[in-house]
């Protein structure tokens, strides 16, 4: 797939692009995500300040590395939703693939966050969308904003794949299992977000957890629900499974609202490690509940 650079933005952003104080929220929000995300702990399979879970070549440093190196491609999205509304996804691209060599050189060619720059760089400009629309700033409005922007992406980028070209990991898993990863996801406008990591979030948040705890507790909530492919790249569908299982059986028993769910969600970090586990799909997706959470709080305050 050849994704088109957009020269206007390039230029725009070399000759000092414009950023408003509310794409500074947003961008601000998204990094906040990013931040909590990577903090968040128990985080079965996954980089957090105590525990590196399934991965060698990474660590906590690593992630706020990465973090640091994207951060101004949230602020460009953003503004970019606020701006235009005509090739906004190929804009955003353009920013993205800039963002993503900055990753790869913080990172010594890790690829920690390319999926969450993809994921937070759509969503910012949905959000920005909804400023130039004048929309309230809501998950409902960032959700349908998403879908406009990523309208097609499924047909387009999928559909029409052939074995001819070197595939992306989402790619290859298309052809293999019919799984449609981060573009089907924001296509349908972060179904799994809506409908179960808010409101896992929220439901912790409000019976009283810590922000640790809550954020573990939307975790294991989106990995209930999340066609992750990180997960079927490193241990296939088996390990999807597995991972669905027991995030299914964690919110059974109560999830981090019980000592018992608790303790099972530490045992599912072993777990994880021993089957190579690393739901990173789901992690961007709690990234992303941070950051629409967040923009909410905000945005409300302005009404
Ligand atoms: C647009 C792309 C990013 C699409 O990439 P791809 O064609 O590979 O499609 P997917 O596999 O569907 O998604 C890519 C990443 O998105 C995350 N993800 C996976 N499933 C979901 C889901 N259902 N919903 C949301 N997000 C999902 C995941 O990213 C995270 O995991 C990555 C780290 O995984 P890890 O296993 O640790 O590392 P790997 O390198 O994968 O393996 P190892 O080497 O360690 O063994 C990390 O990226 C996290 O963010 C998926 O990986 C891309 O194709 C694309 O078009 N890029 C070009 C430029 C571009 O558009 N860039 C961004 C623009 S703003
Ligand atoms: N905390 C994390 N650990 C591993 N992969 C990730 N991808 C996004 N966040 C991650």
């Amino acid at each position: 797939m050849g994704i088109k650079y957009c020269d206007e933005i390039m230029e725009k952003i070399n000759n000092g692009f414009c950023i408003s104080p509310d794409a500074f929220k947003i961008g601000e929000a998204a990094i906040l995500g990013m931040l909590y995300e990577v903090s968040s702990s128990p985080s079965p399979g996954l980089i957090s300040p105590y525990s590196s879970g399934s991965h060698s070549d990474m660590n906590f440093y690593t992630f706020l590395n990465s973090t640091s190196s994207i951060a101004h491609a949230m602020y460009i999205c953003a503004q970019i939703g606020i701006d235009y509304e005509d090739e906004i996804l190929e804009k955003i691209r353009s920013v993205g693939l800039w963002a993503e060599k900055n990753m790869l050189r913080a990172t010594d060619g890790i690829n920690t966050q390319r999926g969450l720059l993809f994921l937070a760089g759509v969503t910012a400009a949905a959000a920005g969308m909804c400023i130039r629309n004048r929309y309230r700033v809501t998950r409902f409005n960032i959700s349908k904003m998403a879908s406009i922007i990523c309208y097609g992406l499924v047909e387009r980028e999928l559909k029409t794949l052939s074995n001819s070209k070197k595939l992306t990991n989402g790619e290859r898993l298309f052809l293999e299992y019919g799984l449609t990863g981060v573009r089907g996801e924001i296509e349908k406008g972060l179904p799994s977000i809506i409908e179960v990591g808010l409101p896992c979030y929220e439901e912790a948040i409000s019976f009283g957890l810590s922000t640790p705890k809550a954020l573990s507790h939307s975790l294991i909530g989106l990995m209930t629900v999340v066609e992750d492919t990180t997960v079927v790249n490193r241990c296939g569908i088996e390990g999807l499974n597995k991972m669905r299982e027991m995030a299914i059986k964690a919110l059974k028993l109560g999830g981090m609202k019980t000592l018992e769910g608790e303790g099972y969600i530490n045992k599912m970090e072993d777990v994880f490690v021993a089957h190579n586990i690393s739901p990173g799909g789901a992690a961007d997706l709690l990234a992303v509940t941070v950051m629409i959470h967040e923009l909410e709080k905000h945005f409300r305050k302005d009404e």
